[in-house]
């Protein structure tokens, strides 16, 4: 069978945002909605993964062991000496209050921190408790949902229109001479403008051609980033599955993903494990039937980013690697160390799906699904690689 080809450039369409495989999420909502407790509880989740010696990096940045039953197989089939998970990035964001755009709370300091995260985790609270201060005075998940997205959306209309006033003052200066990038950009942002400001939508929700994508990138607007909604109910709320505004929310989403979870409960739990150690956990989770949400929340802010993995696989490491969909294997290969990407020959691929069908190495080979991709090859979710490269022939002498 031939193997999955993806080269046309068709299929090589841009993506929102920037280009990167070290993408991170931000928690963002109104404060007290329960941000810092579930920051703290995923925090700890580097403890509970025993094998990787950390780790909150900053009080504020956590990375987080991305839950994959594939990575888990694969080290049951392995044994390897040393194990290591892919990891996600996630950053903790103070509340931000109506009015930021125009310096309210933290303001511009706490936009300034959305502005360095590529995808956001709009956390809403739909749990009721008289002993937790809501700022907006009542419970209304929808209205604070639109309180963050509107002040998003006023700072891109604010940063939209300065951009437009330089784009335009560029264009008046070169005249007839202007170059088409510059009328185009010119175009994009009077577009943008129009999309914020009489659309009241989002960028993200508009669909770009792929020269307007590649202006958006130099600007990185904030509601250009990609949304996951987590909505964070009472424990019993969780446990029974019902909640009255869930629809509500939804139908307010519209696309973007919404994941219900409660901070109590899943910090109740990380506790628990802390405290009594994994058994203990896992048994009273089944007693209770509880199921976390946690691994649902981590892998969708993965997939909001657009991030996949390969793994690279032997009796001395199985390691998941983190790459952005649509990246080429020389790229894959220089997560690993550069000189991997300076030299690279081909990757020997197999993909997990066929070696988990196959049962081992050798059977996959003799079905006849292990192969050899070369520079144009676009890396698939799940592969695993062998990166082939001669460092001193190419690049060295390139280079010089
Ligand atoms: N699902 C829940 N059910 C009940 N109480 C909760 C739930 N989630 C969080 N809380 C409580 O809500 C309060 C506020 O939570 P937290 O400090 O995490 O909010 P925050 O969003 O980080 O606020 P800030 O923006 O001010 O930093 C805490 O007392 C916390 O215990
Ligand atoms: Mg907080």
């Amino acid at each position: 069978m031939a193997p999955k080809k993806k080269t046309g450039d068709e299929e090589r369409r841009p993506i929102l945002g920037r280009f990167s495989h070290n993408l991170k999420m931000g928690i963002v909502g109104l404060p007290n909605v329960g941000k810092s407790t579930f920051f703290n509880t995923i925090s700890k989740l580097n403890v509970a993964a025993e094998n990787y010696p950390f780790c909150t990096i900053e009080p504020n940045e956590a990375r987080v062991p991305l839950p994959d039953e594939r990575y888990d197989w694969l080290c049951e089939a392995y044994k390897p000496v040393s194990r290591v998970p892919a990891f996600l990035e996630i950053w903790d964001i103070a509340g931000l209050v109506r009015g930021a755009h125009e310096g309210q709370g933290l303001g511009n300091a706490f936009l300034s921190n959305i502005q360095a995260v590529d995808g956001i985790y709009h956390m809403c609270r739909a749990f009721e408790d008289d002993e937790v201060i809501h700022v907006e005075g009542s419970l209304d998940p929808v209205r604070d949902l639109r309180i963050v997205a509107d002040e998003l959306r006023f700072k891109d209309l604010e940063r939209a229109q300065r951009a437009l006033a330089d784009a335009q003052a560029r264009l008046a200066r070169a005249g007839q001479q202007a170059p088409k990038e510059l009328r185009l950009e010119d175009e994009t942002l009077q577009k943008v403008i129009e999309i914020l400001e009489k659309e009241e939508k989002a960028i993200r929700h508009h669909n770009w051609n792929n020269a307007e994508i590649e202006i958006l990138n130099r600007h990185l607007f904030l509601t250009a980033k990609p949304v996951v909604y987590l909505v964070n109910l009472s424990e019993r709320d969780y446990l029974r599955k019902k909640n009255k505004w869930l629809l509500a929310i939804k139908e307010y989403a519209g696309e973007d993903p919404v994941i219900p979870f409660s901070a109590a409960l899943e910090a109740h739990l990380v506790d628990l494990e802390l405290n009594d150690g994994r058994e203990a956990m896992e048994n009273y989770r089944s007693q209770q039937g509880i199921h976390s949400a946690l691994p649902k929340i981590i892998r969708g802010g993965y997939q909001a980013l657009n991030l996949i993995n390969f793994f690279t696989v032997g009796a001395d490491e199985v390691r998941s690697w983190t790459i952005r969909r649509g990246t080429l294997a020389p790229q894959a290969a220089g997560t690993i160390h550069t000189d991997f990407e300076r030299g690279f020959i081909c990757a020997e691929v197999m993909h997990y799906d066929d070696l988990r069908e196959a049962g081992s190495e050798s059977a996959l080979k003799a079905a006849g699904k292990y192969r050899q991709q070369g520079k144009t090859y676009e890396v698939q979710d799940g592969d695993i690689l062998l990166i082939k490269f001669n460092v001193t022939s190419q690049g060295a002498k390139k280079k010089a």
